[in-house]
């Protein structure tokens, strides 16, 4: 079991912030609460037991600090990480990264069926998040029916648990604060329900609820509803 760490989270730094140390031994997640790229990788993190080992450094994405883009990472994106004097980006990268570099549970199956499978999940996450957003502009249920089927058909693949390869791994923690925020858009805003006769997406939300490493990392509902809104005026 990971193990359970309490931890106050740290304000975020705006425009005025000064800029803590860079490569001082220190190794940082520049993260935003908001972001569900970040949150996977803060997922990562509380899974194995690294709130010590990882410090979290939150930016206020709407009011970024200059100094992020100048010294930390041009790109400008949240998340990434400062360890061993580099610093590396790329959600998907700093997952692996965390469970190939640092201490804890596993968050990788040996089974090589189902490696072959986080494989194929893990390459469908962008498909999967852009097919939702472009919904939402169109006929809602007939452009996410076949995604959420797809997630729930895969679901079925490993009965040994109830997430994407049975036991908790790095594709729950890739699809999940997608699944999350789009369960809570679509349903409030757009009146669709992603658990509708999908019982193993309802059960999978079910229990990703219950895991203390990822119950911090959760997003107000309003938050994301108004972040939603604000995507789609713009679009
Ligand atoms: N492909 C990147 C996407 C990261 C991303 O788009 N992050 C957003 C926040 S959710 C961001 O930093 N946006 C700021 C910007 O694009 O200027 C990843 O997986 O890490």
């Amino acid at each position: 079991m990971a193990r359970t760490v309490l931890e106050n989270l740290p304000p975020s730094l705006d425009s005025t912030a000064e800029q803590p140390p860079l490569f001082d031994g220190t190794t940082r997640l520049y993260t935003a609460y908001i972001c569900p790229y970040a949150q996977r990788v803060w997922i990562t993190r509380n899974f194995k037991g690294l709130q010590n080992e990882i410090k979290l450094v939150p930016l206020n994405l709407q009011d970024r600090p200059a100094w992020y883009k100048e010294k930390v990472y041009p790109p400008n994106k949240v998340p990434a990480l400062e360890h061993n004097g580099k610093i590396i980006g790329e959600s998907l990268d700093l997952v692996k990264y965390l469970d190939a570099n640092f201490e804890g549970p596993s968050i990788t199956p040996d089974d090589p069926a189902k490696k072959q499978f986080a494989d194929e999940l893990l390459s469908y996450s962008d498909t999967f998040v852009g097919s939702v957003f472009s919904s939402f502009k169109g006929d809602v249920a007939n452009e996410v029916d076949p995604v959420f089927d797809f997630l729930e058909n895969s679901l079925s693949r490993f009965n040994d648990g109830p997430f994407f390869l049975g036991q908790f791994s790095l594709v729950d923690i890739a699809y999940i604060p997608f699944i999350e925020r789009f369960q809570v858009f679509l349903s409030e805003v757009l009146k669709y329900d992603i658990t509708e006769g999908r019982p193993k997406l309802a059960a999978l939300i079910e229990e990703a609820n219950k895991l203390e490493a990822y119950k911090p990392t959760k997003v107000d509902p309003k938050q994301t509803v108004e972040a939603f809104r604000k995507r789609l005026s713009a679009q």
